[in-house]
Parts: C-alpha cells; structure tokens; sequence
C-alpha cells in the first residue's frame, strides 16, 4: 500500500519530459537517498500523503490553514507543495470562463476542474464549491450534486449560506459528506446583497451573520469561510464557534487564509478585489512574452535551427 501510494505520487510528480527538479509535490521527495530503507520509505509516505478533513478540522485555534483555489492540474501542482487545501472555487466562472458573476457557473463545469486539480495534486486536501443552484432547493438536491463532486475526486464540498442551509449541512454530514459553510460575503447571493459588498456593517446584521456561524457548526460543517465582514465581526466568530474559519477579507486571527490564485499572480487585473495582496505579476510576464514571440515571429528569428526538423541527407 505504502510503496503503492509512492509510485502514483511519484507518477504525478514528474512527468516523464520534464527535468527532476527537487520540489514539484513535496520538497523532502528529492532529498531521499536511492536505496531508503522501508522506515524511510513509509515516513516518507507519511509525509506525502493527503491531508484529510478531520486533520483540517482539528486545526482549530493552531497552526494556521493555507487555502488557495486551484481549477487546473498545472497548476494545483504547483501549489500542491505549499497549501493544506486547495480549493475548485466556482470564482472559476469569472476567473478562467470570463464571466460577469458565479451564477452561471454548472455542475459539470466543477465536476471537470476538480477531475484535473485532483490528478495535478497529490497531499493538498481536495474541496469544490456547490455552484448555484445544484443544492439549495432541497437536501436532497445538494447530496445528488455532492456525490458528482466527491466522485470526482473531492474529499468536501463547500457551499454558501447560513442558518437556512444548516439543514442541508446535517443531511450531507449524516451520509457522508463533509461540507465547508461560507458567510458572510456570499457571491451567489449577489443580487440580494446588491452587488459584492462587505457584510455585517450595523450590529444587527452581524448578530445574524454569527447566528449563521452557530447553525453551521452545529450542522456539522467541518470548517467556514468566512468572506467579506468588519473585522471584529469575524475575530468574534472566530472566538466563538468550535470549527476553524478561513478568512478572505476578513481577519488575521481566523484559523486559515484562502484567497483566489489568479488574484495573488496578479493574472486578474481590474477585477481583483481590495482584500487581495498580489504576490507576484504574471500578467507583466506574459505580456512580455508574448510580445517578444511576435517580434521573433514577424522578424523571422523564429523557429531557429534547433525548433525545426531537417531530412539527413540536408544536415
Ligand atoms: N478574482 C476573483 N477573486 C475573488 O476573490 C472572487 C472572485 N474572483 N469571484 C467570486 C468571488 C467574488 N468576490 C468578490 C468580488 C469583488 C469584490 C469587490 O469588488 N469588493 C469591493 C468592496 C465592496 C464594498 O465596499 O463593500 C472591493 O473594493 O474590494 C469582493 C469580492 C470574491 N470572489
Ligand atoms: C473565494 C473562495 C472562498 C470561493 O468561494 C471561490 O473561489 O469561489
Ligand atoms: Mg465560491
């Protein structure tokens, strides 16, 4: 089982055209000596396991969780070293389909993205969003469109709403389904919110917003994100209610982080919402890039010898 485990990470790691660099799964890989022993073998499988949801869950007032959203196998590998989750946000509407919202957003659509972060990952926990309108009408609706989610490789599904979900969470829970709550800032609810606007300004619509941190944890949820609410507010829910949250605009004493990967690249540009810190600019990168393969192509630099195929006989 433990070599098993070793082989299919091993398999995902390196991809057999690319060079052995140290880190693409997990750092500690590439410092093995050729011949480890089997205790070697099975701590390193240790190591390089998934995390799984009731580690994430036991992370309550530790550690802080790293969260970040992933939609394709590229670059959930990338991540995948670096993260305890990654997330198949159904933000994958705006960011990689150029949408205006999540509305419009569909089951097979996240069924797809979780297939590929699942195959390009091999230790990051696997959670995907419910997208609008696969769970909210009924219980039994939110455990239909589930079971297509962990089917497709995630170990949770995530999904938006407070009080009024509590009863779908503790119906998936039962059968089997670990679920994420999300308040606060809920993108689905766009047009009852009046566009993306923080939550919980006046104090009776933070009452409401801890209220639905309460349902959601004695639903069962595991874990809460909670998006864009006044600090205190998510400070004090994240006081009060025995699961972690993972803040986005919220709070550096929640018990996680998640922000959207195409957002800290700085791949989003104008849509990047304030509670972003951007750690890198690849929209510079790319631009740059392809700019200079246009230059290359117009002036005939490129392909050069080395990017072209030539019969014997001509060399
Ligand atoms: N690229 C991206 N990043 C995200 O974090 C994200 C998405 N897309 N799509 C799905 C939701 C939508 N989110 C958003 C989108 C915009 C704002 C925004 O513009 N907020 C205003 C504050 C509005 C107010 O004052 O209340 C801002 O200036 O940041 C917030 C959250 C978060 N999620
Ligand atoms: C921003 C996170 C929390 C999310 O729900 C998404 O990416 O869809
Ligand atoms: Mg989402």
């Amino acid at each position: 089982m433990a070599l098993l485990e070793l082989g299919v990470a091993a398999r995902f790691c390196r991809p057999a055209n690319l060079p052995d660099r140290a880190s693409p799964c997990n750092p500690r890989l590439g410092n093995e000596p050729a011949g480890a022993t089997k205790r070697t073998q099975l701590s390193t499988t240790k190591l390089t396991r998934r995390v799984t949801i009731p580690e994430l869950a036991a992370r309550k007032g530790g550690q802080p969780i790293v969260v970040l959203t992933a939609y394709t196998a590229p670059i959930a590998r990338l991540l995948d070293p670096h993260v305890d989750a990654l997330l198949i946000g159904d933000s994958v509407g705006m960011v990689l389909h150029g949408m205006d919202d999540t509305l419009g957003v569909t089951l097979d659509m996240m069924v797809l993205h979780t297939q590929a972060v699942k195959r390009g990952s091999t230790r990051a926990a696997i959670i995907a969003d419910l997208p609008f309108g696969t769970y909210q009408s009924s219980p039994q609706q939110a455990f239909d469109a589930s079971a297509k989610l962990l089917a497709a490789g995630a170990q949770a599904v995530k999904l938006e709403g407070g009080r009024t979900m509590a009863a779908t969470i503790s119906f998936l829970v039962e059968r089997g389904i670990p679920v994420m709550g999300h308040i606060g800032l809920t993108p689905q609810s766009l047009h009852t919110m009046g566009g993306f606007r923080v939550q919980g300004r006046d104090e009776a619509a933070a009452e409401k917003i801890i209220d639905d941190a309460r349902a959601i944890t004695e639903a069962g949820a595991f874990s809460v994100v909670i998006e864009g609410v006044m600090e205190p507010l998510a400070r004090r829910i994240t006081e009060t209610i025995a699961i972690p949250t993972i803040g986005i605009g919220a709070s550096a004493d929640c018990d996680g982080q998640v922000l959207v990967t195409d957002d800290i690249l700085g791949l989003t540009g104008d849509a990047t919402p304030r509670f972003v810190q951007r750690y890198a600019d690849l929209a510079a990168t790319i631009d740059e890039a392809a700019r200079k393969f246009a230059d290359d192509v117009r002036a005939r630099r490129f392909p050069g010898k080395a990017h072209i195929f030539f019969p014997k006989a001509a060399q």
